[in-house]
């Protein structure tokens, strides 16, 4: 990873609308994203993600700030993220009547892919996405999963040094996530590729992402390693309790972890100092409550517990 930023975002500024209606997408947005990361933008719906990456692709202008791509401002070169970048935007309708085939070939060979390299190209991105087996059929007969996933294939042929990915693995089962994953971490570890994502499947993203911005309100509320980004969080464990019935709601443990937890059914979680999370954990399972308890488990705070401490709402998460 070098020093050379694929982008440079000073005072970014967006706004939806006119007058009283009007909604601060971007409200004076910095970033740096250096070449050969993977940089993952996270945040609850509306905060400002889809409007962050499609400026950065120059599909929609600033109202104010700049945006600096390999150093030269994209106001004045504005074709300079189509060239320079592969895009997947939330709907990609325009391919939806072409084979999966001819869509990927179609693009390589815009994107420079020499003719009698083609067809190489094409059948080694489709096999690496899993997607040969539905090579010949159009993008609008595929399930949505196939066609997101012909779609991120799409984005990637061709090897473009930046790819700006909005939600790649979103809607796909998990052996095509999986690939998706790895298709970003190959071309990264290979060829240097910047990748910058937005993505809510925070478990996932977590052990790819080399940093990440936590959008909220428009506003960046946080950016850095998820390693770093965790440390913040570090004085608190995880404590994960998944009830057989109803907890006694007049056992003091359960009632103070009740205040404590965001729960899913079920399935509490609760952050708290590593010493008070096992207290709870042993007056849980030596009292009244043990026999309304059917898993526990304490763990270090992920990536997910940075977002919900920083404020993120947890039904935007994907958990898989
Ligand atoms: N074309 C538009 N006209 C008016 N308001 C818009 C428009 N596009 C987005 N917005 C508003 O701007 C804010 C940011 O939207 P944006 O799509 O960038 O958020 P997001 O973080 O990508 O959300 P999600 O996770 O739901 O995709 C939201 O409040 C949204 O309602």
């Amino acid at each position: 990873m070098g020093d050379v930023l694929s982008y440079a975002v000073r005072g970014l500024t967006r706004r939806h609308g006119v007058g009283g209606h009007s909604v601060l997408a971007n409200d004076r947005i910095d970033l740096d994203v250096r070449q050969g990361e993977v940089f993952g933008v996270l945040g609850p719906n509306g905060a400002g993600k889809t409007t962050l990456v499609r400026q950065l692709m120059g599909l929609l202008r600033p109202d104010a700030g700049t945006i600096m791509m390999f150093g030269r401002d994209v106001r004045a070169a504005p074709d300079l993220p189509a060239r320079l970048a592969g895009y997947l935007g939330q709907d990609d309708l325009a391919l939806a009547e072409l084979p999966v085939a001819t869509a990927v070939a179609t693009t390589a060979r815009m994107r420079g892919v020499p003719r009698a390299a083609v067809r190489e190209v094409r059948d080694d991105i489709l096999d690496e996405l899993g997607l040969t087996a539905v090579a010949d059929r159009p993008l609008a007969r595929l399930s949505g999963g196939q066609r997101r996933l012909a779609c991120v294939a799409t984005a990637l042929v061709g090897d473009r040094p930046v790819l700006v990915l909005d939600e790649p693995t979103t809607g796909l089962d998990p052996v095509a996530r999986r690939a998706v994953w790895g298709a970003l971490q190959r071309r990264r570890d290979a060829a240097g590729t910047t990748v910058v994502l937005i993505t809510h499947n925070v478990l996932e993203a977590e052990s790819v992402l080399d940093r990440v911005a936590v959008l909220e309100s428009g506003r960046v509320i946080a950016c850095d390693t998820p390693g770093q980004l965790k440390a913040s969080v570090s004085g608190d464990v995880r404590l994960d309790l998944a009830w057989r019935h109803e907890p006694p709601a007049d056992d003091p443990t359960v009632a103070m972890l009740a205040g404590l937890a965001t729960t899913n059914g079920r399935r509490w979680t609760v952050r708290l100092d590593p010493a008070t999370a096992r207290e709870a954990l042993g007056r849980l399972t030596t009292g009244a409550a043990l026999a309304a308890l059917d898993d526990f488990s304490l763990a270090t705070p992920s990536l997910e517990d940075v977002y919900l401490t920083l404020g993120g709402a947890s039904r935007d998460l994907e958990r898989t």
